[in-house]
């Protein structure tokens, strides 16, 4: 069985070796040619899955896309030639939660004041938007949920319109999937009318795709709003981000909020656990033995901390200034946007840090954060 996968995908030998012959292939210039003979196919986001790349290959028994979005799946075309498909969803909700929580530290910090005063409104609340709001609670953050499709499913929490929100909110962090159909397509969601609405001083993050934002838009608002401050980790037209828009930006990624090595490394799993489920094959590699140790045995704290303090171990963790200034001088251009993404293996998940303390000190809300609590 010839299994074909993204070069970028981590531990795919260790899991998919024993299933049959694993290639690796770039994603990005991935065409129908090499995709012909293939068995199984696995993707990440930057790989069109349609009739275009698949129509060569008549023996293909699985796709697989390690990514919590699908948009660059045509899944109607996967359903017509009845070709399994799984993604990985809720793979890297945590790494994207973190990374947001962190970047949100990290402006408090850069200009003053606390983040624990100020209110952040988190549009989408599935599996990324949920992950920060549980950082946000457990750091005792007032947060509110803007999630038309689930407020509309019975969802119980409370939920709050986008135009209520940009009165309320400081902040505003985006966690949509991108649409272009339905009751609330998320394209262009941000256009230049909406963006003109930003309250005065607020913060907007978008960690989800790039298209939510229009992003020559927001360059001209930007230009003439220097109180706003940004923070991006997708850009319109990936991997080729606008220019102009960099320097306006105050933390700019190449789309790795996602990338933990925990998050990557529980995307390839779910597929292997998808592979197998679909060959009728019980799994037998085990998630938690892919991961390297931290570098860190642990950290004693002897006193409870400030939101400084906070910071810092966070930064012990990942450290978003070291991404971002690496992509102002690397990452650029397409190239350099996907060489940042492809050697991206520095990132860890809060609970790669296991936490003990004193007695002074109260670490149950760093627990809930996410770090690992071992007591006292
Ligand atoms: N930057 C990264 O590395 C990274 C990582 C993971 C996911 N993503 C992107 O983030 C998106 C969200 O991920 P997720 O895991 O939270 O997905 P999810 O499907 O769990 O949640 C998305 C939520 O957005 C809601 N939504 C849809 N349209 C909306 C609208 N117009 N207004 C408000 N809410 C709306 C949906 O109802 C859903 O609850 C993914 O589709 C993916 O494109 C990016
Ligand atoms: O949708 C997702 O899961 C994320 O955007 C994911 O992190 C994208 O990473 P990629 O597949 O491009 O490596």
């Amino acid at each position: 069985m010839k299994i074909l996968v993204d070069e970028n995908m981590p531990y795919v030998d260790e899991l998919f070796g024993e299933l049959g012959q694993v290639v690796k292939v770039s994603g990005r210039t991935l065409d129908a040619a090499t995709v012909a003979d293939a068995d199984v196919l696995l993707v990440r986001s930057v790989t069109k899955v349609n009739e275009a790349l698949l129509q060569a290959n008549q023996q293909l028994r699985f796709v697989g896309s390690a990514t919590i979005g699908m948009d660059h799946v045509d899944r109607d075309y996967l359903a017509r030639r009845n070709i399994p498909f799984a993604n990985a969803p809720g793979c890297n909700a945590i790494a994207v939660g973190e990374f947001a929580f962190i970047a949100m530290l990290e402006l408090a910090q850069r200009y003053g004041g606390r983040l624990q005063d100020k209110r952040i409104a988190i549009v989408g609340a599935g599996n990324t938007g949920t992950a920060l709001a549980n950082c946000l609670a457990a750091y005792g953050v007032d947060y509110r949920l803007c999630d038309p499709l689930l407020a509309q499913s019975g969802d119980k929490r409370a939920f709050y319109s986008l135009d209520e929100l940009l009165g309320w909110a400081d902040v505003i962090s985006l966690h949509v999937p991108l649409t272009r159909e339905g009751a609330h397509p998320t394209w262009y969601l941000f256009d230049e009318q909406r963006l003109d609405k930003l309250p005065p001083n607020a913060w907007l993050l978008n960690c989800c795709r790039g298209e939510v934002i229009d992003n020559r838009a927001l360059i001209r608002v930007k230009s003439r709003r220097a109180d706003l401050r940004l923070v991006l980790d997708v850009w319109e037209g990936e991997p080729n981000p606008m220019a102009e828009l960099v320097p306006l930006v105050d933390l700019a990624t190449p789309h790795i909020a996602g990338y933990s090595l925990e998050g990557k490394a529980r995307g390839t799993y779910m597929l292997y656990q998808a592979l197998c489920r679909e060959l009728g094959i019980t799994p037998s590699a085990d998630l938690n033995s892919l991961l390297p140790p931290f570098h860190l045995a642990g950290v004693t704290l002897s006193q409870n901390i400030d939101e400084r303090q906070l910071l810092g171990l966070c930064r012990s963790v990942y450290d978003v200034r070291d991404d971002d200034w690496v992509f102002r001088r690397e990452g650029l251009d397409g190239r350099g946007f996907d060489n940042m993404r492809k050697n991206h293996r520095h990132r860890r998940e809060f609970s790669a840090l296991a936490l003990a303390h004193t007695g002074a000190s109260e670490v149950d809300w760093l627990s809930q954060l996410g770090f690992t609590g071992i007591g006292s």
